[in-house]
């Protein structure tokens, strides 16, 4: 069976779109609520530990610089996508499948020794189940989120002059430098619902600034939102993603904010995937046009099996949560 494969190029693949509209009921969007945030605390200091390089080499034969197997497309073929050196957004309505997407790709990098791994969980309960091999777990606290931020954002810096000095444009897997992943479930929780003004203003452009420059730096940015409408992510945020993907949606409208003007009109319409395909999506990479997937989807129990496996390989000494 052949497959299809993302990252560096895009295999082109027939037409996604056409498939006929289904009648359902589209839930209400509801945002999560939360208590109001507590008086700020200093963010304890993130260890230099995160930095680190993990020794050894993984028994899984797996590397976080290796595609990522995604699902299938729409004709059944294997899809695995290339996330370093890309960041990616997901969107759609509750219950349309982005946390287990999300897991999908955490547990990937659960199997590898050259993976830093920071959850970012606005809901906490999504991620929840990963916290133990997690480098970092940050719940739904501004000001711990931007902490953490900021210092990958150092580590970014201190990565560019790394490159700089050795006359290089990107870090690649022979480097020797772990990839860090960043996951962050509910994004809206950090930018429009917990927090200040202020604090929602400086993790915009601390993710921002990940997203655009962490690629070439070794540092990969996945977040997903119910509603990445202009209020919640701001077009310039949603813009510098190079990977989209759209869930089920409530409208086309939805879809085309997630993926791009006018691709609903020329068939990519996430609004009219049905209910109860939960994990069915259409991924839209830089370049090419959307195509239709249907991403892995883990069982609790098979997640605390590759927990059980990555602690195993990677050792617990960096697991860790805040
Ligand atoms: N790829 C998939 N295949 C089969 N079932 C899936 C898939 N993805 C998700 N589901 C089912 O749909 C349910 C909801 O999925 P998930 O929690 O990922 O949605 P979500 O979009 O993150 O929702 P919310 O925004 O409310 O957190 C899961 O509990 C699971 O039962």
């Amino acid at each position: 069976m052949s497959s299809r494969h993302l990252g560096g190029t895009v295999v082109p693949g027939p037409r996604a779109g056409g498939n006929p509209p289904s009648a359902h009921n589209e839930p209400t969007q509801v945002l999560p609520t939360y208590p109001p945030a507590a008086e700020l605390a200093p963010a304890p200091a993130l260890p230099r530990r995160l930095l680190r390089r993990r020794r050894g080499t993984s028994v899984s034969g797996l590397s976080a610089y290796d595609k990522v197997h995604f699902g299938i497309d729409e004709y059944g073929r294997p899809l695995r996508v290339e996330l370093a050196s890309r960041s990616l957004l997901a969107g759609g309505l509750s219950r349309s499948g982005k946390s287990g997407f999300m897991s999908n790709g955490v547990g990937h990098m659960s199997q590898c020794t050259d993976a830093r791994i920071i959850l970012i969980d606005g809901k906490i309960v999504e991620l929840i189940l990963w916290k133990e091999i997690a480098d970092f777990f940050v719940g739904p606290d501004a000001h711990l989120a931007n902490h953490v931020l900021s210092v990958l954002q150092q580590e970014m810096d201190r990565r560019y002059e790394w490159l700089t000095e050795r006359r290089r444009r990107k870090v690649v897997k022979g480097d020797g430098m772990d990839l860090i992943t960043v996951w962050i479930d509910e994004l809206s929780v950090f930018t429009s619902v917990y927090g200040t003004k202020e604090s929602q203003e400086r993790f915009l452009s601390l993710l921002m600034d990940l997203v655009q420059r962490g690629p070439a730096a070794g540092i990969v940015v996945v977040a997903a939102t119910q509603r990445p409408s202009a209020d919640i992510v701001p077009t310039r945020v949603r813009d510098v993603f190079s990977y989209r993907v759209a869930f089920r949606c409530a409208t086309e409208a939805s879809s085309d904010i997630i993926l791009g003007t006018d691709w609903a009109a020329q068939g990519f319409d996430a609004s009219k995937i049905p209910p109860n395909r939960p994990g069915v999506g259409y991924c839209l990479a830089e370049e090419g046009r959307p195509f239709r997937f249907r991403s892995v989807y883990l069982t609790d129990d098979e997640i605390d099996t590759l927990v059980a496996r990555s602690l195993s390989i990677r050792g617990g000494q960096f697991g860790g949560a805040v």
